[in-house]
Formats: C-alpha cells, structure tokens, sequence
C-alpha cells in the first residue's frame, strides 16, 4: 500500500523543525522538505549533523527520523508530484519596494510556489498555508491553484506558533526522548493548534479532518482548534501582536520607572501576578527582535489601512513606534553614560542573537544597538556563544554600508567572553544567554578600562554584586546608578 505522503516547501526555521517533528511522531507517513536553496538542504542532509538552524535538541530530533520517513531534496517538482499533502513554509518578509513597502508581507515566494504546484500537480492535493500570510491569502492563493483546472486543491490554513529557541521551541515541538524536565510537560499540553478550513466545502473538511489526525498523533484533541480560513490567519498576526504589546508596554513602563526610582522587574512581578494578566511576556528588554514580530504587526496594520480602519492601523502601529524608541533610549544611555561620546572607545557586546538558545539574528536588536555606536565611532568587541561571525559581519555590513575593510578596523569577534572584555570601557548586554550570569566579573573589572561601565539590556546581571566590585551599572528600568551621567 502506498505510504501517506508530505511534502514542506521551505526548509527554514519553520520547514525544519515542523516537518521533524511530524516525522518523528508519524512513522508511517514520508515527510519530504524540500527548498530552492542548495546549501540550506546540503546542511539539514550533513552526514555530522551540522544542521542550518541551532534549535537545543533539533539535531537529535532530526538524526532519529532523517533517511528514515525525513528527507531534504531540491527535487521540488518531483516531491510536489507525489505528495498528498504540501505544505508551504516560504518566508514573507515585510516588502522592501512597491505598493505597501514597509508594511504590507511580500507573497512572491509563496505564489511562485502556488504556481509551482499548479504546474506540477496532477493528483488532488492538500495544500497546507504553514507561512504567516495575510487575511485572504488562501482565496488569492486557491485562484491560482485552480486556475490550471488540472486537478482539485484543499486548501486550510495552519499557522505556526511555535516560538524559536529552547524553553517555547521544545515545549511545543520536541519530544520526551530528547530533552528533559518541564519541557517534557509543556510538549505534552502544547497551547492549540489552528487549522482554518472552508467550513461549507465538503472537500476542505475532509483534507482538514486529514490534518486533525496527523496532529492527533501527539496534541490532545482539545487543543485542536478549527476555524473559518479568515479567523485562521487573522488569528496569527493579532497572537504575535499581542505578545509584541506586552513588551512594549512593560519597555514604555520601564521609562517611567527610571524616571521615577520604581523598579521594573518588581512592578512587572506585582502586575503579573494577577491571573487576568499573567507574569509572560513582560520582561523589559532592549526591544523585541525576531523575524515575526514587526513584520506581522506591520502587516496587520497594512490590512487595517487598506480597510479604512486608521485608529486601529495607528494602535498596532505604535507597538512597532514604542520598540524603536526602546532600542533608541537604550544607546542614548551608554552614550550618555560614558561622558557623552563613545568615539575610539572599545565597548562590549555581549549577546547578538535576538533571543537566548538560538543563533538567528533576524531583527535582533543587537544589530539596531551596534549600528548606532559605530555610527558614534565606538571599536566594538563582540561576543556571542551562537551566532557565527560571518552572520554578525554580515549583519553589520548591511546595516552599516560599511566594506569588510572598514567593518574589520571597528568590529572584532571572539569565541570567548573574556577576551571580548579586554580593555573595554563598557560591556553591553544584548541578548539573555545564563552564560552571561555566571562570567567571573572580578576578572572582568581587573581587565576593563576605568570607570568600568556595564548597560544590561536584559537585566540578567548580577547588578549590586558588580556595582560592589567597582561597576558602574546601568539596568533597564531600575533605580538609576547615582554614577551614571545621566546629561
Ligand atoms: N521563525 C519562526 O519562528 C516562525 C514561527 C512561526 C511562523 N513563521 C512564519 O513561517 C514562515 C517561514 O519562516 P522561516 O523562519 O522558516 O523562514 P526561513 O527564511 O527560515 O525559511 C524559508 C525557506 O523557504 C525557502 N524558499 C523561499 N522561496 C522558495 C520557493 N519558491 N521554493 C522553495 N523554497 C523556497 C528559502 O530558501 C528558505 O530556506 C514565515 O511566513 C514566518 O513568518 C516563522
Ligand atoms: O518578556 C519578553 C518576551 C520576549 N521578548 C523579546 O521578544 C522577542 C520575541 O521573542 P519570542 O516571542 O520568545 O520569540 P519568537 O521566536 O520570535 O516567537 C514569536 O514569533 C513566532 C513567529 O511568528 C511565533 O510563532 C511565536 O509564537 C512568538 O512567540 C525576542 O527578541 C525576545 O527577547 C522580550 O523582550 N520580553
């Protein structure tokens, strides 16, 4: 009997891991991912593992399933052709130029893939919208599909909620063999899984009932939410909105806090003890980083502008404002704070990944913090136990529009913290990694110009252990360092 067969397009962040996990879970159905990128899928396929996403126990995950009912190929056409169901997990990043740039997502990936399966396609299929898509994408999507009349497509939607790095990742993903302690429950009891369908066609039921299944293998029932396509997809981009306004509103409370001498982990505690409001998502920070969060708030305010809807469009829009001027007020500090000019002085960056257990940088604020110091002329030092220099540089050359000649005069990366803190005025922390708890700041301060600076962006350090070493400590939304120039 013929094995039930998926294919991913797109062996991203999201292709990837998705796509393991259904491996794992579902032996019985072959799971191809495929992409257009040959490195991408040279590297999920590496015979040591080497894979392309640094995901804590993806690696394992993977390796268990890959050869077995997993396997990466460029051969689109071909895994196209034999799949039952396909998923899309191309990215739609913001659009750069043209009508809604800046704002609305560029579909051009997941089109040209639409009309890849339309070219290819001579069987029924279940066409799966893995990607973050704007409201009435499936619609759009469908005219091309059937446009060939070759064959008949269900299309559902399912948007991914999965969060990268490893305490959302492997809650949601990642199995009992592979990782140990509260993970093992939270994957048990992942939050939901959405499925949109066209509820009056009978033959996009059937492929959603398919779905259902497939997931039923490891996420209770329950948790298996189905809905009209529109609720589907709009309900992606409002949860990322949602989560994006909690940390912009504690950031715009941090503010207030160090104006006033309240402290902002203690009022984020008393605020989120309240069960109506709960104590996620409100830890204060240089801003919000990551792949998803701007651009899908962008896109939902792209929708509320064209729908007319200006208050609402300005309301989202703010969420976006308010982390700008986050990141902003966090360099002002260190500008500020180190006698009013950064020029020639070395500064440490500790962290560039735009989340802890993860080494992607998409919009991580690290890149906003650095731009703006090397814009002032500071020679920064940088630090990072993921993320690998040929991304930072890369980062930084974009941003910047500096060669690698000039880039090389100001940036150096190091494989390990302490020598990136050699001889530095300041050390900046970017990103939460606990390794950056548990540094031997003794050592740091003997080997650091004087006065000894520290901003921590995430407030993870030790900040009266350092301040008692001689620091000068700045933290966001705590009670201001009497040391600090605050000019
Ligand atoms: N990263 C996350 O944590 C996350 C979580 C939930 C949802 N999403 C959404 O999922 C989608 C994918 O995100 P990602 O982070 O995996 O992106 P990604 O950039 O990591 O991966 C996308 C992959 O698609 C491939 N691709 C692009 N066009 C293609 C084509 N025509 N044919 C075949 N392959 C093609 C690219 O080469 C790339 O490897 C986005 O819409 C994103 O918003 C991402
Ligand atoms: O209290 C907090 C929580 C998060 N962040 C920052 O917010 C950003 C996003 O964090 P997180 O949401 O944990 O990571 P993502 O991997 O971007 O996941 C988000 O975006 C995904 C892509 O759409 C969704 O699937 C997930 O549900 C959603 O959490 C990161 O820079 C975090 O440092 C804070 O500053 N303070």
């Amino acid at each position: 009997m013929k094995r039930y067969q998926i294919c991913c397009i797109g062996a991203g962040y999201v292709g990837g891991p998705t796509m393991s996990m259904i491996a794992y879970q579902c032996p019985h159905i072959d799971v191809t991912v495929v992409d257009i990128s040959q490195a991408r899928i040279d590297s999920w396929n590496s015979p040591s593992g080497d894979l392309p996403i640094y995901e804590p126990g993806l690696r394992e995950l993977v390796l268990s399933v890959r050869d077995r009912n997993l396997f990466f190929s460029m051969e689109l056409d071909e895994a196209i052709e034999n799949a039952d169901m396909i998923f899309v997990a191309v990215n739609t990043p913001t659009k750069m130029s043209g009508l809604g740039a800046g704002r609305a997502a560029d579909l051009t990936r997941w089109e040209l893939s639409a009309r890849r399966i339309a070219a290819v396609a001579t069987t029924p299929k279940i066409v799966v919208e893995k990607s973050t898509v704007p409201i009435r994408t499936a619609e759009a999507i469908a005219s091309v599909l059937t446009a060939s009349g070759r064959t008949h497509f269900s299309i559902l939607s399912n948007p991914e909620f999965l969060a990268e790095g490893l305490e959302q990742a492997l809650k949601y993903l990642l199995c009992v063999h592979f990782c140990k302690g509260t993970a093992i429950q939270d994957l048990q009891n992942p939050d939901r899984v959405l499925i949109g369908t066209n509820t009056e066609d009978p033959c996009s039921v059937e492929a959603m009932n398919v779905l259902v299944d497939i997931y039923s293998h490891w996420v209770p029932r329950n948790r298996i939410l189905t809905t009209n396509v529109w609720s589907s997809e709009l309900s992606k981009l409002v949860a990322n909105s949602c989560l994006a306004q909690r940390v912009s509103t504690i950031n715009a409370v941090s503010e207030i806090c160090e104006a006033t001498g309240a402290d902002i982990d203690e009022v984020a505690n008393a605020v989120g003890l309240d069960k109506r409001i709960g104590v996620k998502f409100l830890k204060a920070s240089i801003g919000f980083g990551g792949s998803c969060f701007q651009k899908d708030i962008l896109s939902l305010v792209y929708l509320c502008e064209s729908l007319g809807l200006d208050e609402v469009a300005e309301y989202f829009y703010w969420i976006v404002k308010l982390n700008d001027h986050q990141k902003e007020r966090f360099v002002f500090r260190i500008i500020h704070g180190l006698f009013n000019t950064v020029t020639g002085k070395r500064i440490t960056i500790l962290g560039f990944a735009f989340k802890k257990d993860t080494g992607d940088t998409r919009e991580s604020s690290a890149i906003e913090v650095c731009r703006r110091l090397l814009h002032e002329n500071a020679i920064l030092s940088i630090y990072d136990p993921k993320v690998q220099s040929s991304q930072i540089l890369s980062d930084l050359g974009h941003c910047t529009r500096l060669d690698p000649l000039e880039l090389n005069q100001h940036v150096s990366i190091y494989a390990d913290p302490y020598e990136a803190c050699n001889q530095s005025h300041a050390l900046v922390v970017c990103t939460e990694w606990d390794l950056f708890k548990e540094l031997d700041f003794e050592r740091i301060y003997c080997q650091m110009e004087k006065p000894a600076f520290a901003f921590d962006g995430r407030n993870i350090l030790p900040h009266e252990r350092m301040k008692s070493l001689g620091f000068v400590v700045y933290g966001i939304g705590k009670p201001l360092d009497k040391r600090l120039n605050l000019v």
